[in-house]
Protein backbone atom coordinates (compact mmCIF):
# COMPACT_ATOMS: atom_id res chain seq x y z
CA UNK A 1 0.00 0.00 0.00
CA UNK A 2 0.97 3.31 -0.98
CA UNK A 3 2.53 5.57 1.78
CA UNK A 4 1.24 8.80 2.67
CA UNK A 5 3.57 11.64 1.39
CA UNK A 6 3.28 14.57 4.10
CA UNK A 7 4.29 18.61 2.57
CA UNK A 8 6.10 20.34 5.02
CA UNK A 9 7.66 24.17 4.06
CA UNK A 10 9.03 25.37 6.97
CA UNK A 11 12.14 23.90 9.14
CA UNK A 12 9.85 23.93 12.50
CA UNK A 13 7.75 22.07 10.41
CA UNK A 14 10.07 19.76 9.02
CA UNK A 15 11.73 19.34 12.85
CA UNK A 16 8.39 18.26 14.02
CA UNK A 17 7.75 15.80 11.60
CA UNK A 18 11.07 13.98 12.03
CA UNK A 19 10.66 14.20 15.80
CA UNK A 20 7.81 12.61 15.20
CA UNK A 21 9.38 9.90 13.76
CA UNK A 22 12.41 9.80 16.16
CA UNK A 23 10.17 9.24 19.03
CA UNK A 24 9.23 5.61 17.84
CA UNK A 25 12.87 4.97 17.02
CA UNK A 26 12.99 5.57 13.45
CA UNK A 27 15.75 5.97 11.61
CA UNK A 28 15.80 8.60 8.95
CA UNK A 29 17.18 8.69 5.34
CA UNK A 30 17.48 12.19 3.32
CA UNK A 31 17.00 12.65 -0.23
CA UNK A 32 17.88 16.31 -1.78
CA UNK A 33 17.00 17.08 -5.03
CA UNK A 34 15.91 20.53 -6.92
CA UNK A 35 12.88 18.28 -8.11
CA UNK A 36 11.94 17.50 -11.78
CA UNK A 37 12.13 14.52 -10.54
CA UNK A 38 12.79 11.17 -12.93
CA UNK A 39 14.00 7.17 -12.25
CA UNK A 40 17.03 8.35 -10.94
CA UNK A 41 15.66 10.47 -8.22
CA UNK A 42 13.16 7.51 -7.38
CA UNK A 43 15.83 5.33 -7.24
CA UNK A 44 17.70 7.24 -4.59
CA UNK A 45 13.76 7.38 -2.70
CA UNK A 46 14.18 3.12 -3.19
CA UNK A 47 17.48 3.11 -1.91
CA UNK A 48 16.19 5.32 1.34
CA UNK A 49 13.74 3.17 1.85
CA UNK A 50 16.08 0.05 2.22
CA UNK A 51 18.21 1.78 4.31
CA UNK A 52 15.74 3.79 6.78
CA UNK A 53 12.08 3.69 7.96
CA UNK A 54 11.82 7.21 7.25
CA UNK A 55 12.61 9.24 4.21
CA UNK A 56 12.26 13.05 3.52
CA UNK A 57 12.79 14.05 0.04
CA UNK A 58 13.98 17.86 -0.25
CA UNK A 59 13.33 20.02 -3.59
CA UNK A 60 14.58 22.88 -3.15
CA UNK A 61 16.08 24.97 -6.35
CA UNK A 62 19.60 26.22 -4.83
CA UNK A 63 20.08 29.83 -6.25
CA UNK A 64 23.44 29.99 -4.53
CA UNK A 65 25.15 26.94 -6.91
CA UNK A 66 23.86 28.61 -10.24
CA UNK A 67 26.35 30.96 -11.64
CA UNK A 68 24.19 34.68 -12.96
CA UNK A 69 24.46 32.94 -16.83
CA UNK A 70 23.05 30.00 -15.79
CA UNK A 71 19.33 28.57 -15.93
CA UNK A 72 18.24 29.17 -12.32
CA UNK A 73 15.30 31.01 -13.99
CA UNK A 74 14.45 28.36 -16.43
CA UNK A 75 14.94 25.61 -13.73
CA UNK A 76 11.96 23.18 -14.31
CA UNK A 77 9.61 23.05 -11.39
CA UNK A 78 6.68 20.69 -11.64
CA UNK A 79 5.75 20.27 -7.79
CA UNK A 80 2.87 18.21 -8.69
CA UNK A 81 4.03 15.83 -10.86
CA UNK A 82 6.88 15.15 -8.48
CA UNK A 83 4.37 14.64 -5.32
CA UNK A 84 2.38 11.83 -7.15
CA UNK A 85 5.89 10.30 -7.57
CA UNK A 86 7.07 10.38 -4.31
CA UNK A 87 3.56 9.51 -3.20
CA UNK A 88 3.52 6.45 -5.69
CA UNK A 89 7.41 5.33 -4.54
CA UNK A 90 6.80 5.83 -0.77
CA UNK A 91 8.52 8.68 0.63
CA UNK A 92 7.16 9.84 3.63
CA UNK A 93 7.79 13.34 3.66
CA UNK A 94 8.41 16.17 1.36
CA UNK A 95 9.99 18.96 2.67
CA UNK A 96 9.88 21.85 -0.28
CA UNK A 97 11.28 24.90 1.52
CA UNK A 98 10.57 28.74 0.35
CA UNK A 99 13.87 30.35 -0.26
CA UNK A 100 13.62 32.12 3.29
CA UNK A 101 13.86 28.99 5.11
CA UNK A 102 17.03 28.11 4.18
CA UNK A 103 18.63 32.05 3.20
CA UNK A 104 17.14 33.93 5.77
CA UNK A 105 17.51 37.69 6.01
CA UNK A 106 20.73 38.30 7.23
CA UNK A 107 22.12 35.15 5.71
CA UNK A 108 26.24 35.62 6.17
CA UNK A 109 27.57 32.22 6.21
CA UNK A 110 29.35 29.71 3.39
CA UNK A 111 30.89 26.42 3.85
CA UNK A 112 33.64 25.97 1.51
CA UNK A 113 36.13 23.37 0.95
CA UNK A 114 39.45 22.36 -0.70
CA UNK A 115 40.17 18.94 -1.86
CA UNK A 116 37.56 17.78 -4.18
CA UNK A 117 35.91 21.02 -4.96
CA UNK A 118 39.06 22.82 -6.36
CA UNK A 119 40.13 19.42 -8.31
CA UNK A 120 38.75 21.66 -11.24
CA UNK A 121 36.80 19.54 -13.52
CA UNK A 122 33.13 21.60 -12.39
CA UNK A 123 34.79 24.07 -10.73
CA UNK A 124 36.71 25.29 -13.40
CA UNK A 125 33.40 26.08 -15.54
CA UNK A 126 31.70 26.85 -12.31
CA UNK A 127 33.81 28.38 -9.86
CA UNK A 128 31.05 28.87 -6.95
CA UNK A 129 29.04 25.96 -7.10
CA UNK A 130 30.76 23.90 -4.89
CA UNK A 131 30.50 26.36 -1.87
CA UNK A 132 26.76 26.57 -2.50
CA UNK A 133 26.16 23.16 -2.95
CA UNK A 134 27.88 22.32 0.16
CA UNK A 135 25.95 25.90 1.93
CA UNK A 136 22.51 23.91 1.35
CA UNK A 137 23.35 20.94 2.20
CA UNK A 138 24.69 21.48 5.30
CA UNK A 139 22.08 23.48 6.10
CA UNK A 140 19.47 20.55 4.94
CA UNK A 141 21.55 18.28 6.45
CA UNK A 142 21.19 20.15 10.07
CA UNK A 143 17.46 21.23 9.38
CA UNK A 144 15.90 17.52 8.77
CA UNK A 145 18.92 15.98 11.51
CA UNK A 146 18.88 12.79 9.21
CA UNK A 147 21.06 9.67 9.80
CA UNK A 148 22.08 8.98 6.33
CA UNK A 149 21.69 11.04 3.21
CA UNK A 150 21.74 9.60 -0.49
CA UNK A 151 23.45 11.22 -3.41
CA UNK A 152 23.73 10.19 -7.03
CA UNK A 153 27.00 9.17 -8.25
CA UNK A 154 26.18 11.08 -11.89
CA UNK A 155 27.02 14.02 -9.92
CA UNK A 156 30.51 12.39 -8.96
CA UNK A 157 32.35 15.30 -7.50
CA UNK A 158 29.47 16.86 -5.99
CA UNK A 159 29.30 13.53 -3.93
CA UNK A 160 32.79 14.16 -2.92
CA UNK A 161 32.78 16.82 -1.67
CA UNK A 162 29.36 16.05 0.06
CA UNK A 163 31.55 13.20 1.91
CA UNK A 164 34.51 15.14 2.36
CA UNK A 165 32.68 17.62 4.27
CA UNK A 166 30.48 15.25 6.26
CA UNK A 167 33.96 13.69 7.51
CA UNK A 168 35.53 16.88 8.41
CA UNK A 169 33.27 18.79 9.79
CA UNK A 170 31.99 15.51 12.15
CA UNK A 171 28.92 16.01 10.91
CA UNK A 172 26.40 13.20 12.00
CA UNK A 173 25.13 11.95 9.07
CA UNK A 174 26.28 9.07 6.60
CA UNK A 175 26.95 9.81 2.99
CA UNK A 176 25.99 7.05 0.55
CA UNK A 177 26.76 7.26 -3.07
CA UNK A 178 24.12 5.54 -5.79
CA UNK A 179 25.00 4.34 -8.74
CA UNK A 180 23.92 6.52 -11.90
CA UNK A 181 20.41 5.37 -13.67
CA UNK A 182 20.82 5.76 -17.35
CA UNK A 183 18.31 5.62 -20.31
CA UNK A 184 18.26 2.57 -22.36
CA UNK A 185 20.74 3.79 -24.89
CA UNK A 186 23.21 5.00 -22.07
CA UNK A 187 22.62 8.57 -21.28
CA UNK A 188 22.33 9.50 -17.70
CA UNK A 189 19.00 10.61 -16.62
CA UNK A 190 19.12 14.13 -15.64
CA UNK A 191 16.53 16.98 -15.22
CA UNK A 192 18.25 18.96 -17.83
CA UNK A 193 17.97 16.50 -20.51
CA UNK A 194 14.24 17.96 -20.72
CA UNK A 195 15.99 20.93 -22.39
CA UNK A 196 16.96 18.94 -25.54
CA UNK A 197 16.08 19.14 -28.95
CA UNK A 198 14.97 15.51 -30.33
CA UNK A 199 18.28 16.00 -32.42
CA UNK A 200 20.14 16.73 -29.67
CA UNK A 201 18.73 13.67 -27.62
CA UNK A 202 20.25 11.46 -30.47
CA UNK A 203 23.72 13.27 -30.20
CA UNK A 204 23.57 12.80 -26.43
CA UNK A 205 24.55 8.72 -25.69
CA UNK A 206 27.51 9.81 -27.43
CA UNK A 207 29.10 10.84 -24.12
CA UNK A 208 28.35 7.36 -22.54
CA UNK A 209 29.40 5.64 -25.67
CA UNK A 210 32.88 7.41 -25.48
CA UNK A 211 33.51 6.92 -21.81
CA UNK A 212 33.05 3.16 -22.31
CA UNK A 213 35.35 3.15 -25.06
CA UNK A 214 38.08 5.45 -23.43
CA UNK A 215 37.92 3.02 -20.05
CA UNK A 216 37.98 -0.02 -22.75
CA UNK A 217 40.98 1.21 -24.58
CA UNK A 218 42.49 1.54 -20.97
CA UNK A 219 41.89 -1.54 -19.55
CA UNK A 220 43.54 -3.12 -22.90
CA UNK A 221 46.60 -1.29 -21.89
CA UNK A 222 46.31 2.28 -23.57
CA UNK A 223 48.12 4.96 -22.40
CA UNK A 224 45.36 7.06 -20.66
CA UNK A 225 46.35 9.90 -22.34
CA UNK A 226 46.03 8.94 -25.26
CA UNK A 227 42.93 7.07 -25.02
CA UNK A 228 41.63 10.70 -23.22
CA UNK A 229 42.78 12.05 -26.41
CA UNK A 230 41.17 10.58 -28.78
CA UNK A 231 37.61 10.02 -26.66
CA UNK A 232 37.97 14.25 -26.68
CA UNK A 233 38.01 13.85 -30.57
CA UNK A 234 34.92 11.62 -30.83
CA UNK A 235 32.65 13.98 -28.93
CA UNK A 236 33.94 16.89 -30.76
CA UNK A 237 33.30 14.89 -33.56
CA UNK A 238 29.83 13.85 -32.40
CA UNK A 239 28.70 18.06 -32.31
CA UNK A 240 29.41 18.90 -28.67
CA UNK A 241 31.53 21.64 -27.48
CA UNK A 242 33.14 19.66 -24.89
CA UNK A 243 34.27 21.26 -21.18
CA UNK A 244 36.58 17.79 -19.99
CA UNK A 245 37.03 14.59 -20.60
CA UNK A 246 39.33 13.66 -17.79
CA UNK A 247 40.82 10.80 -15.90
CA UNK A 248 41.07 10.91 -11.85
CA UNK A 249 42.04 8.85 -9.01
CA UNK A 250 37.97 7.74 -7.75
CA UNK A 251 38.50 9.00 -4.30
CA UNK A 252 40.38 12.45 -4.05
CA UNK A 253 39.68 13.22 -7.54
CA UNK A 254 43.74 13.67 -7.74
CA UNK A 255 44.97 13.66 -11.73
CA UNK A 256 46.49 10.28 -12.42
CA UNK A 257 48.40 8.62 -15.30
CA UNK A 258 47.85 4.62 -15.34
CA UNK A 259 45.34 2.26 -13.57
CA UNK A 260 48.24 1.28 -11.19
CA UNK A 261 47.58 4.67 -9.18
CA UNK A 262 43.57 3.71 -9.30
CA UNK A 263 40.61 2.98 -8.69
CA UNK A 264 40.19 5.58 -11.80
CA UNK A 265 37.26 7.61 -12.63
CA UNK A 266 36.46 9.03 -16.33
CA UNK A 267 34.56 12.57 -16.18
CA UNK A 268 33.08 14.48 -18.90
CA UNK A 269 31.14 17.64 -19.06
CA UNK A 270 29.91 18.75 -22.25
CA UNK A 271 27.40 21.09 -24.10
CA UNK A 272 24.68 20.49 -26.90
CA UNK A 273 23.77 24.01 -27.62
CA UNK A 274 23.15 25.64 -24.06
CA UNK A 275 22.70 22.46 -22.80
CA UNK A 276 25.21 21.33 -20.33
CA UNK A 277 25.77 17.29 -19.49
CA UNK A 278 27.60 15.41 -17.28
CA UNK A 279 29.05 12.12 -17.10
CA UNK A 280 31.76 9.80 -15.21
CA UNK A 281 32.28 6.08 -14.85
CA UNK A 282 34.61 4.01 -12.99
CA UNK A 283 37.25 2.32 -15.08
CA UNK A 284 37.16 -1.04 -13.29
CA UNK A 285 33.59 -1.05 -13.37
CA UNK A 286 33.58 -0.83 -17.08
CA UNK A 287 35.96 -3.94 -16.97
CA UNK A 288 32.40 -6.12 -15.79
N1 LIG B 1 20.67 9.57 -13.39
C1 LIG B 1 20.84 9.64 -12.07
N2 LIG B 1 21.18 8.53 -11.38
C2 LIG B 1 21.39 8.58 -10.04
N3 LIG B 1 21.25 9.71 -9.31
C3 LIG B 1 20.92 10.83 -9.95
C4 LIG B 1 20.69 10.86 -11.36
N4 LIG B 1 20.36 12.13 -11.72
C5 LIG B 1 20.40 12.85 -10.59
N5 LIG B 1 20.73 12.07 -9.53
C6 LIG B 1 20.93 12.51 -8.16
O1 LIG B 1 19.76 13.11 -7.66
C7 LIG B 1 20.11 14.10 -6.71
C8 LIG B 1 19.42 15.37 -7.06
O2 LIG B 1 19.92 15.82 -8.30
P1 LIG B 1 19.23 16.94 -9.17
O3 LIG B 1 17.91 17.28 -8.58
O4 LIG B 1 20.22 18.01 -9.44
O5 LIG B 1 18.90 16.15 -10.48
P2 LIG B 1 19.64 16.14 -11.84
O6 LIG B 1 18.87 15.30 -12.75
O7 LIG B 1 21.07 15.84 -11.56
O8 LIG B 1 19.47 17.61 -12.29
P3 LIG B 1 20.41 18.43 -13.22
O9 LIG B 1 19.95 18.12 -14.57
O10 LIG B 1 20.09 19.77 -12.73
O11 LIG B 1 21.83 18.07 -12.95
C9 LIG B 1 21.64 14.23 -6.76
O12 LIG B 1 22.20 13.47 -5.71
C10 LIG B 1 21.95 13.63 -8.10
O13 LIG B 1 23.26 13.11 -8.20
C1 LIG C 1 22.50 18.29 -3.72
C2 LIG C 1 21.62 19.41 -4.28
C3 LIG C 1 20.16 19.08 -3.99
C4 LIG C 1 21.98 20.69 -3.52
O1 LIG C 1 21.21 21.75 -3.98
C5 LIG C 1 21.85 19.61 -5.77
O2 LIG C 1 23.15 20.01 -6.04
C6 LIG C 1 21.46 18.43 -6.60
O3 LIG C 1 20.27 18.32 -6.86
O4 LIG C 1 22.32 17.61 -6.97
N1 LIG D 1 22.76 18.10 -10.22
C1 LIG D 1 23.65 19.10 -9.65
C2 LIG D 1 22.97 20.39 -9.49
C3 LIG D 1 23.40 21.44 -10.44
O1 LIG D 1 23.79 21.14 -11.57
O2 LIG D 1 23.34 22.61 -10.07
Amino acid sequence: MARQTLVVRTVAELRQAVKRFREVQETVALVPTMGALHDGHITLVRQARQRASRVVTTIFVNPTQFAPTEDLAKYPRTEAADLARLRDVGCDLLYAPDVSQIYPQGFATTVSLAGPAQAGLEDRFRPSHFAGVATVVTKLFCQSGADIALFGEKDYQQLCVVTQMARDLDLPITVVGVPTVREADGLAMSSRNRYLTPQQRAQAPLLHRTLRQVADDVIKGADIETALASGRGAIAAGGFELDYLEARQAVSLAPVTSLAEGPVRLLVAARLGATRLIDNIGVEAARR
